[in-house]
């Protein structure tokens, strides 16, 4: 079986001719199935553009990028789409619709097929937001909830659509150690009880034991984590 992501010689330029300026180098990478893998490393270092290249949110320029068994490069806009609508994006800016409810954002990443009909879309929504503790909001605009339950309806977003892949760019920064904590839980949750794989961005160090593993870059690069070099030979 492939892994739900598997990355190798990534490289990536933003802009062209002189402007051109290399921002991802020679990256590798392997998520397995149900594992938690942090990406930490210095501001401007690469991690979101990284981040947005495996969510198929830009076209990738060079190496190999397979994803929920997808090949990225080359993809057409039309592919790419259609592997977004497997993932799960969870931001720091939570990116829920002011003028909907909790509900119905949650109820928007569920997919529209013909055979599921609105009621089912909101129940289900519903039963999401429970699982995230919050039953009783599902009729609160996101402008009356606080920012760790604003943060929790995207939570419930992102698990909505069954994503095969979690991709969390600083989904705790906004948020106290109390709120922060139960985000981090329900991602972990799901994790292991549904083998979904989870790409986290963070500078949040009280995040970082909920990771199977951490990689730090820099520079573009992935580069040894001192928590790996720590770890004693056998
Ligand atoms: N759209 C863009 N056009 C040109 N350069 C960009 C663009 N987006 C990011 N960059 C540059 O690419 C480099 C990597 O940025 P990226 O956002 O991936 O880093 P990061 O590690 O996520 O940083 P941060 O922790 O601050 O979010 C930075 O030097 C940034 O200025």
């Amino acid at each position: 079986m492939t892994a739900p992501v598997e990355i190798a010689g990534l490289g990536y330029a933003y802009g062209e001719g002189e402007l051109r300026r290399p921002v991802l180098r020679d990256i590798a990478l392997t998520l397995a199935p149900g594992e938690i893998v942090l990406l930490t490393g210095p501001s401007g270092s690469g991690k979101t553009t990284l981040l947005t290249l495996i969510g198929a949110l830009r076209a990738m320029q060079e190496g190999r990028c397979r994803v929920l068994g997808e090949e990225l490069l080359g993809a057409s806009e039309g592919q790419r789409v259609a592997l977004r609508r497997r993932i799960g994006f969870i931001f720091q800016q939570h990116n829920l619709l002011g003028f909907l409810t909790a509900q119905q954002n949650v109820a928007m990443s569920i997919e529209l097929d013909p055979a599921t009909s609105e009621r089912a879309r909101l129940e289900r929504a519903t039963a999401m937001l429970a699982a995230v503790g919050l039953s009783d909001r599902g009729a609160s605009r996101p402008a009356q909830l606080s920012g760790g339950q604003r943060q929790r309806v995207a939570v419930a977003r992102a698990l909505a659509g069954d994503p095969g892949l979690i991709l969390a760019d600083e989904p705790t920064a906004a948020l106290d150690r109390q709120s922060g904590g139960e985000v981090v839980r329900l991602l972990r949750d799901l994790a292991k009880r549904r083998g979904v794989p989870i790409l986290l961005v963070t500078h949040d160090p009280r995040i970082l034991d909920i990771a199977d593993r951490i990689i730090a870059m820099e520079d573009g690069r992935i580069v040894p984590t001192k928590q790996a070099e720590a770890v004693p030979a056998p």
